[in-house]
């Protein structure tokens, strides 16, 4: 790793700013958090920091969403979870902050109002001019030492991510460090054959991971299912039908078509897309090959066949990348798909899991043990696989230079 981890410094005694990324699904009338798999993530780098005094950072949504909201009920949940107390401040550089963190003593935590509340935090920006931001200037003042550990925002070119380490001393978490070193691990390392199972409905990110990888000889191959692989579909002239092919129009993906086309067109026989389909049809599920598909009924998930010839081949590599449903699970006529790729997924040596939907699939069926790397990110671990250095790990690297 080019930038400075947890066991390069020394944190007795330091005011220790940690940036972590509690931004989680809430319920904004009761102000509950509805998921805290990212909380229980970030345990391990709160724990590691024991002998110091520590000042937890983090945003909880975007201005103008419903739950963009203050932070007490994130304290409590650390509180709970690390079973010590976390005292919540309104509050992030003015006067009552600054005295909450001056009064500091070891071993305790305390947890700063919502970053996002303070406008700077929302700009995009340079990390040199990043550092001149008052909300940087301010905080770096108040602490010793800052420790990045939130991967899930590490794509966001912010003043607390790319800022505060061009201004302090700073290091990656264990959590920014291990979800570095296993995404990494999927570029060099990880034991071949690799295959991308890429699904869902975020099909630009997927087209640009297919990409990516297959241009640069990371995958062997791409196995596309879920909306991503009803593009696949349309790109090679399969009749998808006029539901399937007007949610691609109306999620603005018609022009990926194209762009699957000519992934088809360097690297068709890498591709594997369905060869049979489940469609709803008068509210039941009914089966079909791809040449066969009915006009008017809407692709929900794979067909068995295909369901049987991709368990096989996802067990018989040594890595898998999954990022995306087979189809929508959330209906359970609708779920067998994505529920046996992901067992079968779960056999493979070296698996790697993005997105949120995926992961929180695999902790429903509790085969969260069964794989090895569930990413915290959902932008930043696709941005990661598309071969982009992210702009929170530059700042880190920069700062090891600077300071370490
Ligand atoms: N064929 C399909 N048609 C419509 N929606 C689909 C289809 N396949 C999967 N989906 C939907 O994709 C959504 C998850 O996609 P996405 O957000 O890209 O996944 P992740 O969060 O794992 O990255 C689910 O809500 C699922 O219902
Ligand atoms: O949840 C996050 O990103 P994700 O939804 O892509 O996983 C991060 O907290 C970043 O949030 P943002 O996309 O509002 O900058």
């Amino acid at each position: 790793m080019a930038f400075g981890t947890l066991k390069d410094v020394e944190t007795k005694g330091k005011t220790v700013f940690v940036r972590v990324d509690f931004n989680s699904p809430m319920d904004p009338s009761s102000e509950t958090i509805l998921d805290d798999k990212r909380f229980r993530e970030h345990i391990p780098t709160i724990l590691a920091l024991e002998d110091a005094k520590v000042v937890v950072l983090t945003h909880q949504s975007r201005p103008g969403k419903k739950d963009f909201t203050t932070l007490k009920s994130h304290a409590d949940k650390l509180e709970r979870l690390i079973k010590r107390p976390v005292t919540y401040i309104d509050d992030i550089i003015g006067r009552s902050a600054r005295e909450a963190v001056s009064s500091l003593r070891n071993g305790e935590v305390i947890m700063l109002e919502n970053l996002r509340f303070n406008a700077e935090e929302n700009l995009t920006m340079q990390p040199e001019d990043a550092k001149k931001t008052h909300l940087v200037r301010m905080l770096s003042e108040m602490g010793d030492l800052f420790v990045n550990d939130a991967f899930g925002t590490a794509h966001r070119s912010q003043p607390s991510m790319v800022g505060l380490p061009m201004a302090m001393k700073s290091v990656a978490g264990l959590l920014m460090e291990r979800e570095v070193s296993m995404l990494s691990k999927v570029f060099s390392g990880a034991p071949h054959p690799i295959i991308f199972i890429l699904g869902g409905t975020k099909v630009d990110d997927s087209i640009a991971v297919a990409e990516h990888v297959l241009s640069n000889g990371i995958a062997d191959q791409i196995l596309a299912i879920g909306v991503v692989g009803n593009i696949f579909l349309a790109a090679s002239e399969i009749e998808i039908g006029n539901p399937s092919r007007q949610l691609i129009e109306s999620l603005g993906y018609l022009g990926e078509i194209e762009k699957a086309k000519q992934i088809l067109s360097s690297y068709g026989d890498q591709v594997v897309m369905p060869v049979s389909v489940a469609v709803r049809e008068d509210g039941q599920r009914v089966e079909y090959p791809v040449d066969g598909i009915p006009e008017d009924a809407p692709i929900l998930d794979l067909g068995s066949v295909s369901i049987q010839s991709m368990v096989q081949l996802i067990k018989s590599q040594g890595t898998i990348v999954f990022n995306g449903p087979a189809g929508v699970f959330e209906d359970p006529d609708f779920a067998i798909g994505t529920y046996e790729l992901i067992r079968a997924a779960s056999t493979v040596d070296f698996s790697v899991v993005g997105g949120g939907h995926t992961a929180a699939v695999i902790e429903k069926m509790g085969l969260e043990s069964s794989y090895s790397h569930l990413s915290t990110g959902g932008g930043a671990c696709i941005e990661f696989l598309t071969g982009k250095k992210l702009p929170a790990v530059r700042a880190l690297e920069a700062s090891w230079e600077l300071f370490g």
